[in-house]
């Protein structure tokens, strides 16, 4: 079994994009500027975005975090989210998601300038992405073809089963594996929740991508020996031994699944930091115009 360490593959991209800002710096032209909503103070959601704003340093970019309590009006959102729009000094933006239940995601995510949706969820850049047009691919798939490619893992022919159908993860995984890219050619099965005999998919899947933020669901007799395994997973689990008081936890039965398969991404360490480092990228790509003008 080999480790697929997120963390470092991750780390080798930022400084990439480091040397490329200080050229660009260099050239006279302005750092790429990344901003972020926040609506209220959920663990996970504060976690990932001062992870964001880290990898910003790291990157060398500008970042800018703009806080909202869960009882902001959904109105009040999109003034700022206008606001951003209209700041010439803003590349790109994301607002994190989930939202407190009384604002449509819908409404804020087709609010943003599709031009500075470096989340890649606005319907433009979805349709984009579906027909295989330049656009902002989303941070977490992204960074799975990452993975893949950059491990030399091959893909072409291969059958590969997403477990999960969400709209930013399961979906567009599932779309860019079958595409016509490297990595890319897969057979690619979505399974969800009313799927019926999910081990007789699994068990012929030559990659398993699990992201349906169940802890621990992908058990070894779900596996084929050899397979290739992503987990998405990260949910938090209470742990009274750690200091924090959780720890967090895939989709994946790490300790009796690695033994079996060829590849497998860890929890901490694995996906979650190539989200991050994709969202760095796509903000490179629209602090230089590489995909709207
Ligand atoms: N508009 C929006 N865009 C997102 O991209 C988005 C979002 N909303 N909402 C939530 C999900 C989840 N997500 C993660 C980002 C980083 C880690 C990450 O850095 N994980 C670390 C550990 C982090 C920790 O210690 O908790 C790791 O796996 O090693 C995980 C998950 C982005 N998401
Ligand atoms: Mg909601």
């Amino acid at each position: 079994m080999k480790l697929i360490d997120g963390k470092a593959t991750a780390e080798a991209i930022k400084a990439e994009i480091a040397a490329t800002v200080e050229q660009m710096v260099a050239e006279g032209r302005k750092r790429p500027h990344l901003a972020a909503i926040l609506v209220g103070h959920d663990g996970g959601s504060e976690t990932y975005v001062a992870n964001k704003v880290k990898a910003c340093e790291r990157c060398g970019f500008r970042s800018t975090l703009i806080r909202f309590e869960d009882t902001v009006e959904e109105t009040q959102l999109l003034e700022a989210i206008a606001r951003l729009n209209a700041d010439a000094d803003v590349d790109g933006f994301i607002v994190q998601l989930p939202l407190p239940r009384h604002i449509s995601e819908q409404r804020v995510i087709q609010a943003i300038d599709y031009r500075k949706d470096v989340d890649g969820f606005h319907p433009v850049n979805v349709g984009r992405m579906s027909i295989g047009l330049p656009c902002f691919l989303p941070a977490t798939p992204a960074g799975i073809v990452e993975l893949l490619g950059r491990h030399g893992i091959p893909t072409k022919g291969a059958e590969c089963v997403v477990l999960g159908r969400s709209n930013i993860v399961g979906k567009p995984v599932a779309q860019l594996l079958m595409q016509k890219h490297n990595p890319g050619d897969c057979t690619v099965t979505v399974c969800h929740s009313a799927t019926r005999d999910l081990k007789e998919h699994t068990r012929r899947a030559d990659i398993i991508i699990a992201a349906l933020g169940q802890p621990g669901f992908v058990t070894a007799d779900m596996v084929k020996p050899g397979a290739v395994i992503i987990d998405v997973g990260t949910t938090r689990v209470p742990d009274p031994s750690r200091k924090s008081g959780f720890r967090l936890c895939g989709d994946v039965d790490f300790e009796n699944v690695a033994p079996i398969c060829s590849w497998i991404t860890p929890v901490p360490g694995g996906v979650g930091p190539m989200t991050i480092c994709s969202l760095m990228q796509n903000t490179l790509l629209a602090a230089r115009h590489e995909i709207y003008d």
